[in-house]
């Protein structure tokens, strides 16, 4: 059924079932005056017809609607579960478990990648400065721009209120620094304009990377780019840094 509503659209399908009710209730009528024997009524007929031409059109339509309304919910409640509401990116439980896939499929393939997360510097201060609305619109941007960046292979979720990861798959650590750059040069070039200010941010990265031969969880591996986020915020933000088990 929802196949059908998708392909043929709502108004074809409440007219094929006012079709098909209009030929039951007339099929029926004639049915019922044939055992009736009585001599056929056309007037009977065209009775039994308005009365479904009428009411299916009606009761249809709207059963159609109640149906394509319950589907959308039953959409916008998987993506809930899902993705978080302000960037568009996975949330924290969905972009672990994608992750933890991506962990076990590239020990199985002995294949590496990188993890990276990112922190957005001195996001307190954006919210203290323009207002939390200001902090969300940049929040938007910021995912915005991630989903426009990155490749489709690419895992990227929102880990915490302006922390962010992510994974790429097939990817040593000079491609993981590469990505990085990239990243935060689009950062830095962004200008968010809210109530006609236009606002700038940047962001700090601390990048690791899985080996196959090592046997780091992916919880290890972001507590290893969480350290080496610190350093790159220590050195002054707008950087990123290596994880120390990588130097
Ligand atoms: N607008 C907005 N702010 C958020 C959201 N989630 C977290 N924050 C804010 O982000 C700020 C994070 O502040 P801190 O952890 O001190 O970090 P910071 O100010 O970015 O400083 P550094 O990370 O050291 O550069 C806090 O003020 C949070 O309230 C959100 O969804 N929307």
């Amino acid at each position: 059924m929802r196949t059908v509503i998708y392909k043929i659209g709502r108004i074809k399908v409440v007219i094929v079932i006012s079709i098909i009710a209009v030929l039951l209730a007339v099929g029926l009528n004639y049915i019922f005056q044939s055992f009736q024997e009585v001599t056929y009524s056309y007037s009977s007929l065209i009775r039994a017809a308005v009365i479904p031409l009428i009411v299916a059109p009606i009761l249809s339509w709207y059963l159609v609607g109640l149906f394509v309304r319950v589907i959308e919910l039953e959409q916008k409640m998987t993506e809930w579960a899902l993705f978080d509401q302000l960037t568009g990116l996975l949330n924290r439980r969905a972009f672990l478990h994608r992750a933890e896939q991506e962990y076990y499929l590239a020990k199985r393939q002995e294949t590496t990648f990188g993890v990276v997360v990112l922190d957005l510097d001195h996001f307190k201060d954006i919210n203290d400065q323009y207002g939390h609305k200001a902090g969300d619109s940049i929040l938007k941007d910021f995912g915005e721009l991630v989903l426009k960046q990155i490749r489709q292979s690419d895992i990227s979720g929102r880990i915490g209120g302006e922390e962010f990861a992510f994974i790429l798959p097939n990817t040593n650590l000079v491609q993981s620094k590469v990505f990085a750059e990239k990243l935060l040069a689009v950062v830095s070039d962004r200008v968010v304009t809210i109530d006609e200010q236009a606002i700038k941010y940047t962001a700090s990265i601390g990048i690791t990377v899985s080996f196959p031969e090592n046997d780091f969880k992916i919880n290890n591996l972001i507590h290893h780019a969480d350290q080496a986020l610190y350093e790159a915020k220590s050195a002054g933000r707008n950087c990123y840094k290596v994880a120390e088990s990588l130097l």
